[in-house]
């Protein structure tokens, strides 16, 4: 092994141990996001509200998008994931109201 290999390992290696720890921030971010929205999903089948907040979720897409351009993170890629999210919510939501 070459010196620059040894060297791009060493980095790789290290990019690699950032990732996961990111990805475990992610993992426990997530979890407690959850553990919000399965409280709301509750108020919200205890009150007959319903599931899903359209206006909510507008305001929501309009923030994201701004922290998205502000972090140098493509906002079409923010806004596809938290559609993703909130859709899996939403459907906690109608299996609290069933
Ligand atoms: C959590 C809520 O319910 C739904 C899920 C949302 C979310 O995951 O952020 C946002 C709006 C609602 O469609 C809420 O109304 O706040």
């Amino acid at each position: 092994m070459t010196d620059q290999t040894a060297r791009a390992a060493a980095l790789l290696a290290e990019h690699r141990e950032s990732i996961d720890r990111l990805d475990a921030i992610i993992v426990f971010t997530l979890a407690e996001r959850f553990k919000h929205t399965q409280a709301v999903g509750k108020l919200k089948a205890a009150h007959d509200l319903p599931p899903s907040d359209p206006a909510r979720e507008a305001a929501q897409i309009a923030r994201l998008t701004d922290l998205a351009t502000e972090a140098d993170l493509d906002p079409e890629f923010a806004k596809t994931f938290l559609a993703f999210i909130i859709q899996e919510v939403i459907k906690h939501h109608e299996q609290h109201q069933s």
